[in-house]
């Protein structure tokens, strides 16, 4: 195989990923010898029993967290080798990050809020992806409203529109829809599903909850820090009997 096509089809990969935390008698192994690729352009759910290692599978994806060995590529590009000034500029640059709390400014305005990523990252903003990406996210029209002004729906709308003003490589979404009631969080994970499937967004959401995985291509699941298994195409019933199996239910 040619070096470097496996980044190519690849978003990310974790290759021989293990995360311990502390060390001695109080070491915890949160990931242990993970491999596995993301597929460039599919939404990727990870879900597992609590203290599975979720959120340490998403945080090293992310470039939050390092590794304690193995190694992770955003695309090709091995995190492992990066300060940790190059890891936040990338960071900035190639993810997308959507968490259950928005983390909106309250004093900007949603069009200050969306496009702050680009600031950060010393860039202007390109008005016509801008006009695209609130478009599809269904907030053009409250682009001067303050985020106390909004719904929480409408808050993780622009939540997600800020993820995407930088046209990321990567999508990371941790409980996107926790704060939501049910109905507007379908709403939400039906528009992440749309966003991948009509414009080749990865994306990679940790969920509880199986409904919500139900929206992913695929579910990644993780027991005690290790791959548990895969399922594509998934329903909810499926997804709650793997979890089952996994004794998370
Ligand atoms: N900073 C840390 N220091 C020490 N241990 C940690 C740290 N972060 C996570 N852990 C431990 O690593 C293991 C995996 O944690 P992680 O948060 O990744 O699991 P999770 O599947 O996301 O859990 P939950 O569903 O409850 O959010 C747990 O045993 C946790 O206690």
């Amino acid at each position: 195989m040619v070096a470097g096509t496996v980044g190519t089809a690849h978003a990310v990969r974790l290759e021989a990923v293990r995360k311990v935390y502390g060390s001695g008698d109080r070491a915890v192994t949160a990931l242990d010898d993970v491999t596995v690729g993301l597929r460039r352009g599919a939404f990727t759910a990870v879900m597992g029993p609590s203290g599975s290692g979720k959120s340490t599978f998403l945080h090293c994806a992310a470039g939050l967290d390092r590794p304690t060995s193995g190694r992770v590529l955003l695309g090709d590009t091995d995190l492992s080798g990066l300060k940790e000034d190059a890891l936040t500029a990338l960071r900035r640059r190639r993810i997308g990050f959507v968490f259950q709390a928005y983390n909106l400014l309250p004093s900007l305005t949603v069009r200050q809020n969306i496009t702050l990523p680009l600031r950060f990252a010393g860039a202007r903003p390109d008005e016509a992806w801008l006009f695209e990406v609130v478009t599809r996210v269904g907030i053009a029209d409250r682009l001067d409203h303050r985020p106390a002004e909004l719904s929480g729906g409408q808050q993780q709308r622009v939540a997600i529109a800020r993820a995407l003003v930088t046209r990321p490589e990567l999508l990371l979404a941790d409980e996107p829809t926790g704060a939501l009631d049910t109905r507007t969080g379908r709403q939400v994970l039906g528009l992440l599903r749309d966003l991948v499937d009509t414009t080749g967004q990865t994306v990679l959401m940790v969920t509880h909850d199986p409904v919500a995985a139900s929206y992913a291509h695929s579910v990644l699941f993780l027991a005690d820090g290790r791959l548990a298994g895969e399922i594509f195409e998934p329903t909810p019933a499926l997804v709650v009997e793997r979890l089952t199996r996994l004794g998370e239910w």
